[in-house]
């Protein structure tokens, strides 16, 4: 067993300890998240939950934020902005937390590094444990963060999403060989909140297997991309219980293609069941994402434990 995989499937008592932490803040009610690569995906999926919980919230990148905040929200002075960092070192993400508290605003951080410079510069800190042995590519500090920013939110994380989100990712791990054998074009779909998590997917599988591959709007697909689709795609579609239909139908038009579609929700070559509605879905469709981008790496014989060109912590001088 692969030391990433190892990490992954042991991520889930980390869970446990982060759904006891009471990270609920109803501080303010603009909310702008902030972050970088995997964080700043995180941050697409929670600010769309923050939206659908009756918050106002936008996602930026911690660049964008730091250097040209009035691109994104005009009036800044009066937000909480929340800036999501594994490392709490990268140096966009602590500039934007930095600039964004001499302007005004309240800055919470979330993170795993408690004595990281984010958390040095932010009003408040969220801060969960996650597993030791995590490396270059982040996985396990992914799903803590995003828990903790639903539950910032308010929404209630019931200790049931940890075995909900372990059998998602046996599932498609067991499955997994038959489908992917062979294929070499990966495309990931999901809406709402699940378009952030659909980035996610893409960047994992990038990251780890050094297969290009993009995230698209489900409905988006159609207009352009859909022209790539051949009998090397795999499509992983997330579905949302309010477009189930019209996602279904999208899956049809993969299929007939050539795709090979894995249903995480619904309908498809594998039909994987999440037994979670959308509210949670995206917390517990990540660690399956993962692991995709693990076998993906293992059969192309890629040690994810080190992958070329990337560091953990990317700082700029
Ligand atoms: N290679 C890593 C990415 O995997 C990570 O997503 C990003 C953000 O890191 P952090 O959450 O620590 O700010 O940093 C680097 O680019």
């Amino acid at each position: 067993m692969s030391t990433t995989e190892k990490v992954i499937f042991e991520q889930f008592p980390y869970w446990e300890k982060a759904i006891e932490l009471n990270s609920a803040d109803d501080r303010a009610e603009l909310l702008v998240f902030v972050g970088c690569g995997t964080s700043f995906n995180l941050a697409l999926s929670l600010a769309a939950y923050a939206n659908m919980a009756g918050r106002k919230a936008i996602a930026v990148p911690g660049a964008e934020w730091q250097n040209r905040p009035s691109a994104f929200w005009p009036e800044w002075r009066n937000t909480h902005v929340v800036a999501l960092s594994r490392s709490g070192e990268t140096t966009e993400t602590v500039a934007a937390a930095k600039a964004s508290r001499a302007a005004g605003a309240f800055v919470t951080a979330i993170t795993v590094e408690p004595e990281s410079s984010l958390a040095k510069n932010c009003d408040r800190m969220v801060a969960a444990e996650t597993h030791p042995d995590e490396g270059i590519v982040m996985t396990v500090s992914a799903s803590l963060m995003v828990l903790l920013g639903l539950q910032m939110i308010g929404q209630k994380v019931p200790a049931s999403v940890v075995n909900s989100a372990r059998q998602l990712a046996s599932a498609l791990d067991s499955a997994l060989p038959g489908i992917i054998a062979d294929r070499s074009h990966f495309v990931f779909l999901g809406g709402g909140p699940l378009f952030g998590v659909a980035l996610e997917g893409a960047l994992k599988l990038m990251e780890m297997s050094q297969i290009m591959t993009q995230a698209f709007h489900p409905l988006e697909y159609r207009h352009g991309p859909i022209s790539l689709v051949d009998g090397k795609t795999v499509a992983v579609m997330l579905y949302s219980s309010d477009q189930r239909e019209a996602e279904t139908k999208l899956v049809g038009e993969l299929r007939e293609k050539g795709a090979v579609v894995i249903g995480v929700g619904g309908p498809g070559d594998l039909e994987l069941a999440v037994d979670v509605d959308l509210s949670l879905a995206g917390l517990v469709v990540l660690p399956a994402l993962q692991v995709l981008g693990e076998r993906a790496a293992q059969a192309r014989q890629i040690d994810t434990v080190s992958p070329r060109h990337l560091t953990k912590v990317v700082t700029l001088a």
